[in-house]
């Protein structure tokens, strides 16, 4: 290389932002530019000389690092994601791309590696997420949106709330957002299951006893309604409650006062009560097994949540939210879904709704350690369901299932922008809605604009 051609070279790696660095064939920095100084805050003169790993110290180093590949495979490498981190121990989210140092021979000395700071985009990222959270619930679906809003106001007042959704949808979580919220939030949540309980037993658990109330009654027993005492408590799966027990409730809710089995006098207490049920209470007045006062004084403030497959949006955000936590916990660091494990999750229906997503995630961790969760990594009753409906759709009628594949590759291409598909496909936008509609594509509501709005 002649002197004009290596000082313009050295230039242009001094200007740029990405961080380039190489190694000879002992994994020794050979340079080190400016840019990699100011991503890892390490100066040029301290790395110089040093093992890459003991720069860097990344996640990628230990298990499956990309400059190791390309010097053992003579070939380049894109890393998606990768972590490194810096001279304040603070993890630097980067992309990392690779190659093979050759001299003007053609021989090799070594790799070279040039790596991207991502902190910029994680952030904004976290920030967008946020904005679509509440407590610990994600959502970016509309109808969740719209409970998010009113949160605050509800949670500040004590009236009781009503919380009804299918089973996984959230009612927990959405009444310990409440709680959390209120200003009861230092006192206990309690949160109490209706239907494992049989009367007498859901009696004492929630009203308590006194010492001699029973045979094996020994000493006194504070229920938990009287432990919630200033707190939040959540009455689950109300709707499974006998009418007895209804009686009794209702008299509590009226008087916040419970008479504990056994005692003669009522104790005074300060709750306020969340109901939560996946069953239609109106329906059950109207039937006569649930009472209709009970369903007048809980049903004060009603919140619907919806089902999971009414909000397909979301499943990208949970995904990551899932994989987040557990890659926290378990100190691994998977990346995110493959594009096709993600379309085999966005085909699915999700009769335990959140729940059930969660455990599947939780399922594809114990297989992926690190890199990308690929179908291989799904329940494979999920996968074969999922295969078989697109296979069943296939076999009899292939020119719709040509069409929805086309349709599918283009929105996931365009990030769900509507606008950007029908474009691509060169058809209008209404005639691209009316596709989507007649071929029964399952997809996210909003599309790759609105999401960022
Ligand atoms: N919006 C959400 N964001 C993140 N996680 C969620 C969300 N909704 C539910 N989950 C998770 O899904 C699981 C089920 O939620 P939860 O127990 O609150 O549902 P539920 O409606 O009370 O279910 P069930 O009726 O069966 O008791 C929990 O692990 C919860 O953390």
């Amino acid at each position: 290389m002649d002197t004009f051609t290596r000082n313009t070279t050295e230039t242009i790696l001094e200007s740029i932002s990405d961080g380039v660095f190489t190694v000879d064939h002992e994994w020794k920095i050979m340079s080190f530019n400016h840019g990699a100084e100011k991503i890892t805050g390490i100066s040029r003169k301290e790395a110089i000389g040093k093992h890459c790993w003991n720069v860097f110290r990344s996640n990628m180093c230990q298990n499956e690092c990309a400059l190791k590949k390309t010097m053992q495979e003579g070939r380049s490498f894109f890393s998606s994601f990768t972590y490194i981190i810096n001279c304040k121990k603070k993890r630097i989210p980067t992309t990392v791309f690779t190659s093979l140092l050759k001299d003007e021979n053609g021989n090799i000395i070594g790799g070279v590696e040039t790596f991207r700071d991502h902190s910029l985009v994680e952030e904004l990222r976290k920030k967008l997420n946020g904005s679509f959270q509440m407590g610990d619930m994600i959502s970016q679906a509309q109808s969740m949106r719209s409970i998010f809003k009113i949160l605050p106001q509800i949670s500040q007042s004590d009236s009781t709330v009503l919380i009804m959704g299918e089973t996984g949808t959230g009612k927990e979580l959405m009444a310990k957002a409440i709680h959390d919220l209120s200003p009861r939030k230092d006192a206990p949540f309690v949160a109490i299951n209706c239907s494992a309980l049989p009367d007498t037993l859901l009696e004492s658990e929630l009203f308590g006893y006194k010492a001699g109330a029973f045979t094996h009654a020994t000493k006194d027993k504070p229920g938990q309604l009287s432990m919630a005492n200033e707190g939040t408590v959540l009455l689950d799966e109300i709707g499974d409650t006998s009418p007895s027990f209804q009686v009794k409730l209702l008299r509590v809710l009226e008087e916040q006062a419970v008479l504990p089995l056994g005692a003669v006098k009522k104790e005074q207490i300060n709750i306020r009560i969340i109901a939560a049920t996946n069953k239609n209470l109106s329906q059950m007045v109207d039937a006569n097994i649930f009472r209709q006062d009970l369903f007048y004084r809980i049903n004060v403030v009603q919140l619907k949540l919806p089902l999971l497959k009414q909000r397909m949006e979301d499943i990208p955000l949970l995904v990551d939210h899932f994989i987040a936590a557990l890659n926290k916990i378990q100190g691994k660091f998977v990346r995110g879904l493959s594009k096709t494990a993600l379309e085999i999750l966005m085909a699915h229906d999700y009769p335990g709704n959140i729940r059930e997503l969660e455990n599947i995630i939780e399922h594809a961790f114990v297989l992926c350690s690190k890199g990308e969760i690929t179908p291989d990594h799904l329940p494979s009753s999920l996968t074969r369901q999922v295969m078989m409906e697109i296979e069943d759709s296939t076999s009899r009628f292939p020119l719709k299932a040509a069409e929805i594949k086309v349709i599918r590759a283009y929105l996931s291409k365009n990030n769900y922008d509507r606008n950007a598909t029908a474009r691509d496909l060169g058809i209008h936008k209404s005639t691209l809605f009316r596709k989507i509609d007649r071929l029964g594509i399952k997809l996210p509501k909003i599309d790759g604009r609105s999401k960022k709005k």
